[in-house]
């Protein structure tokens, strides 16, 4: 027999551990889904998934699903199921909404501990890629495929892996990543693009072309692990991977994994928007990583800020994104939290 699913909730949600006849605690997985993502394709898939994984799902699992409201409720949601102890948090939707959830695994700089503190095994990460790029599902080669989400959530094996931590100014606001930090023109481009989502994955080309309007490559500083302070000359974008894929399915970070311990960071200088075009098949398949602009290097900690001539301040103009979403302008640091979250894979 399975379970049905509990009511939909989308504000003051509340979890708590359920006996099964057994009297064994029952495994909570908490869906937490974003119904407008990809132009409201989000809602229709899942409303097809969800009976799938009900009729798969046993009674030892209870499932709960809970609709976001819109930004940042995500977070909200999968920091009450943490607390509460669920078995697995699971993001249906795309990174944005994913990035969220990730951010709801932590609290004040820390990883939330369940209330009742009796729980033995860490709440899972999981997720469902319905989003319109979906980009780090790829590193792990998932797709939106009905049969293979509900099989990978019902085998339930667990990786340890690695999340990265984007800080940037004003106020050194922080936010959790897992897939891809990016700064300057490919963070432009990624807040343009989400004007675009009804073009799909096009959306993200249409974004890096307008982003190349009026954009100037910038001499930049770079620092790595604590070492001594490079200059970047004339960086048109730098990317800080902990996955492989951005912008809709660009291998941004060909040599990222999320189970390295360390990012993958790769700098394009004196980039034009016609290298853009002519180049981007590169970007495709990894390839670019072999231009004279592109440089690749591993890194645990990376700082980075405008060179500014003497006694000038910030132009506050370099922006800052990770997973797509918006963090603040330079300077800005990105540190790998190594082996911080279980992932469903
Ligand atoms: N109910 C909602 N209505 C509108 N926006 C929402 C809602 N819930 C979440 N959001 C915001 O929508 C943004 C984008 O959603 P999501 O990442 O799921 O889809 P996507 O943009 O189509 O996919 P991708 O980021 O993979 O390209 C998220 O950053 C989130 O803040």
């Amino acid at each position: 027999m399975a379970f049905s699913f509990a009511p939909t909730v989308s504000c003051g949600f509340s979890i708590s551990a359920v006996e099964t006849r057994s009297g064994a605690m029952s495994r909570e997985y908490v869906f937490i889904v974003n119904p407008n993502g990809s132009n409201g394709n989000t809602g229709k898939e899942w409303k097809k998934l969800r009976p799938k994984l009900e009729a798969k799902f046993d009674k030892d699992y209870k499932i709960k699903e809970a609709f976001t409201s819109g930004p940042s409720h995500a977070m909200e949601i999968a920091k009450e199921a943490v607390r509460n102890g669920a078995h697995a948090v699971v993001a249906v939707g795309g990174d944005g909404t994913f990035n969220e959830v990730v951010n709801g695994f932590f609290d004040d700089g820390k990883p939330i501990e369940p209330e009742n503190g009796g729980s033995s095994t860490k709440t899972a990460l999981g997720l469902i890629p319905l989003g319109t790029g979906s980009d780090f599902a790829r590193t792990f080669g998932w797709t939106k495929n009905a049969n293979e989400v509900v099989n990978r959530l019902l085998k339930g094996q667990r990786q340890r892996i690695d999340v990265g931590y984007a800080k940037a100014e004003p106020e050194n606001s922080g936010r959790y990543f897992v897939n891809v930090a990016d700064v300057h023109l490919s963070a432009k481009a990624g807040s343009i693009a989400a004007h675009y989502k009804r073009f799909g994955n096009l959306c993200y080309v249409i974004g890096a072309l307008q982003a190349f309007m009026g954009h100037r490559n910038l001499d930049m500083k770079i620092r790595v692990d604590d070492g001594e302070w490079k200059e970047a000359p004339q960086t048109t974008a730098l990317f800080v991977g902990n996955g492989k894929y951005h912008g809709g399915g660009m291998k941004i970070t060909p040599n990222a994994h999320p189970s390295t311990r360390d990012f993958e960071m790769v700098t394009f200088e004196n980039f034009k928007w016609f290298d853009f075009l002519l180049k981007m098949h590169m970007l495709y398949n990894g390839t670019h990583t072999s231009l004279k602009e592109v440089c690749c290097e591993r890194v645990h900690k990376v700082e980075i800020k405008e060179k500014l001539q003497p006694n000038s301040e910030t132009t506050g103009k370099v922006v800052v994104q990770a997973d797509g979403e918006y963090v603040g302008h330079l300077p800005a640091t990105f540190t790998v939290i190594p082996a911080a979250v279980d992932l469903i894979v």
